[in-house]
């Protein structure tokens, strides 16, 4: 039964992250995870959920009456029906994103979705997970994004954007992990080094807080 998904939740809200922070948003949130980031805010999706078929998901997303649906988790690709929900999104019209730790193949994504693949560093505690083969998939269409903990983690994304030439490949955004490095650190750094990078904050928590459903 590939065509049902496990369900958090669905909601409406104003993206927070990446390329399109502001617009008004759909978010699909599938529960489980294999991985355990230290900094992990939706750790709620890693068990639970509710059982829905792609029909009634797809329902639910329209019901909005939105242009923009994050699809998200937990981690959405860990679902063989996730690849499916992509196209379907897509060829309703919707602008697509998806949020993955890039710990799992994404080569079989629909290439009209914005991929935004979040590589983990060491102080997430789980650098070891990265799939390294994901990165020359990526294309202008995509996102990269390094959530960042500390001075170090900030040292090694710079490492690995060097490394793997990912200078010019796509957008790269620099986060910080919320409440923990300072966002006056992560900006001095930043322009210091004049980095060519989006340094990008959770706008959803500037508004509501970290609580689920926004
Ligand atoms: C909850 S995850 C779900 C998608 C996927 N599992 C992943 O990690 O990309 C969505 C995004 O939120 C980021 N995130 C989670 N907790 C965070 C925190 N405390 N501060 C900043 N970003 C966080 C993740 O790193 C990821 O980029
Ligand atoms: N408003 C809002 N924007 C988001 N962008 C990515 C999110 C996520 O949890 O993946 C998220 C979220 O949880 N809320
Ligand atoms: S991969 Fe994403 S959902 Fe999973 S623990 Fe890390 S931040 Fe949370
Ligand atoms: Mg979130």
């Amino acid at each position: 039964m590939s065509e049902r998904l496990r369900i958090t939740e669905i909601f409406h809200s104003l993206q927070g992250e990446a390329r399109t922070v502001g617009l008004p948003t759909v978010f699909v949130r599938l529960t489980g995870c294999p991985l355990r980031c230290h900094y992990c805010d939706s750790e709620y999706a890693f068990y639970g959920g509710e059982y829905r078929e792609m029909d009634e998901v797809i329902a639910s997303v329209q019901s909005f009456g939105a242009r923009h649906v994050c699809v998200t988790g937990g981690e959405p690709l860990a679902q063989k029906a996730c690849i499916p929900l992509l196209q379907k999104l897509c060829d309703l019209g919707y602008q697509v994103s998806l949020e993955t730790s890039g710990a799992m193949d994404i080569s079989d994504v629909d290439p009209r979705v914005s991929r935004v693949v979040d590589i983990k560093t060491p102080d997430s505690g789980e650098v070891d997970k990265n799939r390294w083969q994901n990165l020359p998939l990526l294309t202008t269409n995509d996102q990269i994004k390094f959530v960042l903990c500390s001075r170090q983690d900030y040292d090694w994304a710079r490492m690995i954007c060097d490394h793997h030439q990912l200078w010019d490949k796509t957008e790269l955004l620099f986060s910080p992990s919320f409440q923990q490095l300072p966002l006056k650190s992560l900006a001095e750094w930043i322009l210091a080094d004049r980095l060519p990078v989006r340094m990008q904050v959770q706008l959803h928590k500037f508004i509501w807080g970290d609580v689920p459903g926004h």
